[in-house]
């Protein structure tokens, strides 16, 4: 139900106009079979009146079959566009934290498995529904001539939708598991790409992955997907098998329960002509069975909602020389999958002011990231107060909050447009040759000719984006960490301090002991704490 409402959600108007283009092509099918009947009957002189009837009632099945399937093919493309759009919002949506422990293997495999499994099926709806149409044109031509022979009918497909009923649902449940290895293979064919140069280096683990992961869960995939798309077909050859149950009965059955032989003519005429549409509809169930379960896959991702969270456009935030952060009693919470171990950092107390750089520190996992991920409104804090400028941030100002910050994370992803202004091209030039960088990189029209570069190369180019959106706070997580010495040094002698000049908020993760000087402020954090007492900056 799910998969029709898909379909009626999208354009009312449209659905009805296809559904009555399909009602009058079924309609027609009915005047259709009746002249065939009537002609086969008078077959030495059937006359133009027939003649006429059957030219109209062709191209009226036809014309209506071909502008239901329009409507429905324009209806369907629309349907999957919005499909596409809608999950793509939601994973927006989404709390950062909620996207993280899904996973980006489950996000993939949602957004092209289970969107392209939707799209073929919803695609094959205008099929469905032309031969839908001829079908019932039949069963209401059939019912039209004899009451008892429409009853006997709807008995044999009655019958037959019940035993069809029984391998369907073992079929659908074999899908739902090979959805489930689909999300598994996900994961190993991501090590595959994403690991391909450690794979290379190492055949234990290699086997391990092309055998035991992609090889083992394939096999799964396979059998599971071929048993349930195989009961779907055993169950579609049904329709052969009514076919022929209904001629033979009718045929043998039909004159002991007095139906006239013309009737049976008829009847037999409706039955044939039905034949292909039948085993076309029948056909494509098992694609309808497929798109049900990759809905209900899709409904199933605990993906949360905090739209809520950016429904208002920020007042303030966006392009200003810098802002005033203070922490207040943060906390935030990893909660452990196995126990009740998990990973808490905070209650935290901290500020940054405009105009000052704080170098965050400390060791491995003791909470620095996780930190920087409250403090740009990421992750929103279990416990505690976040004020930017002296107003706490609650309900939509998280996203001032998150439109206040530019951050560059150590995983960043680097977009080929830049953000903000269109004349940026200059500036970002001027600052690309700043990073040695204008001898392979240029912007034109805000984008970058290239990022298809090394490691270090697309952080400086990422460098360049978060300088170009004049965010008030910049937040970098060891950001020089791929750096060579001289730009190592480039980053903490001067872009920090320039930055820092002009009024901006900048916080930087590092593990750079050498340039701690620089900083107006030092938080070292410990198990998710701040290191009491706070460090004084050293003297460079
Ligand atoms: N995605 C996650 N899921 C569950 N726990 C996490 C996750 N990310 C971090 N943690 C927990 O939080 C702790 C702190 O991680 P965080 O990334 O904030 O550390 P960090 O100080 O930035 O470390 P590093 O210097 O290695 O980057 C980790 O030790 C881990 O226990």
């Amino acid at each position: 139900m799910k998969f029709v409402s898909l379909l009626a959600t999208r354009s009312r108007g449209t659905v009805i106009a296809a559904l009555v283009a399909g009602l009058l092509s079924g309609a027609a099918t009915v005047v259709l079979i009746a002249v065939l009947q009537r002609v086969l009957e008078r077959l030495d002189d059937p006359g133009t009146r027939l003649l006429a009837a059957f030219i109209a009632a062709a191209v009226t099945v036809l014309l209506a079959g071909a502008v239901s399937s329009v409507l429905l093919i324009r209806l369907a493309q629309r349907s999957i566009q919005g499909l596409r759009m809608e999950l793509c919002r939601r994973i927006l949506d989404s709390g950062m934290r909620r996207i993280e422990s899904i996973g980006p293997a489950r996000l993939q495999s949602a957004l092209t498995d289970d969107v392209q499994v939707i799209t073929s099926a919803v695609s094959s709806v205008p099929l469905l529904s032309m031969n839908g149409a001829i079908v019932v044109g039949a069963f209401v031509y059939i019912g039209m001539l004899s009451l008892k022979m429409l009853l006997g009918m709807v008995g044999v497909f009655a019958v037959g939708l019940v035993l069809y009923q029984l391998p369907v649902r073992r079929a659908g449940a074999h899908l739902r598991r090979a959805r489930e290895h689909q999300d598994a293979m996900h994961a190993h064919l991501e090590s595959v790409t994403r690991g391909a140069k450690e794979l290379k280096l190492d055949r234990e683990r290699r086997d391990a992955v092309l055998e035991g992961g992609v090889g083992a869960t394939g096999e799964l995939l396979v059998r599971d997907t071929t048993r349930g798309v195989s009961l779907y077909t055993i169950a579609g050859s049904w329709g052969q098998l009514l076919f022929l149950a209904t001629i033979g009965i009718m045929l043998f059955a039909g004159p002991h329960f007095g139906i006239p032989a013309d009737d049976l003519t008829g009847f037999t005429l409706a039955v044939i002509y039905i034949n292909t549409p039948l085993v076309t509809v029948l056909n494509l169930i098992p694609a309808l069975g497929r798109a049900g379960t990759a809905l209900r896959s899709l409904n199933a991702l605990d993906l949360g909602d905090e739209s809520g969270l950016s429904a208002t456009k920020p007042q303030g935030g966006g392009r200003s020389d810098g802002a005033a952060l203070r922490l207040h009693g943060v906390e935030f919470r990893y909660d452990s999958d196995t126990d009740d171990s998990g990973f808490q950092v905070g209650p935290i107390d901290a500020e940054f002011a405009p105009g000052t750089i704080t170098c965050l520190i400390g060791g491995n996992g003791s909470g620095k990231t996780t930190l920087a991920k409250m403090i740009s409104g990421l992750y929103l804090p279990g416990g505690g107060e976040i004020s930017l400028n002296g107003t706490p941030v609650t309900g939509d100002r998280v996203e001032e909050l998150r439109q206040s910050v530019a951050g560059v994370f150590s995983d960043v992803h680097l977009f080929r447009t830049l953000p903000g202004r269109p004349d940026t091209d200059d500036e970002a030039n001027r600052l690309l040759a700043q990073l040695a960088m204008d001898s392979k990189v240029t912007v034109r029209d805000g984008e970058f000719s290239t990022i298809s570069l090394s490691t270090g190369q697309r952080k400086r180019l990422a460098l360049v984006s978060a300088l170009l959106s004049e965010r008030p706070v910049l937040l970098f997580d060891e950001w020089a960490a791929d750096q060579d010495p001289e730009f190592r040094e480039f980053f903490y002698t001067e872009v920090l301090p320039a930055l820092r000049k002009r009024g901006k908020t900048v916080i930087a993760i590092t593990h750079d002991d050498r340039y701690f000087g620089i900083a107006d402020q030092i938080l070292k954090l410990e198990r998710g704490r701040v290191a009491e007492p706070a460090a004084e900056p050293a003297v460079l």
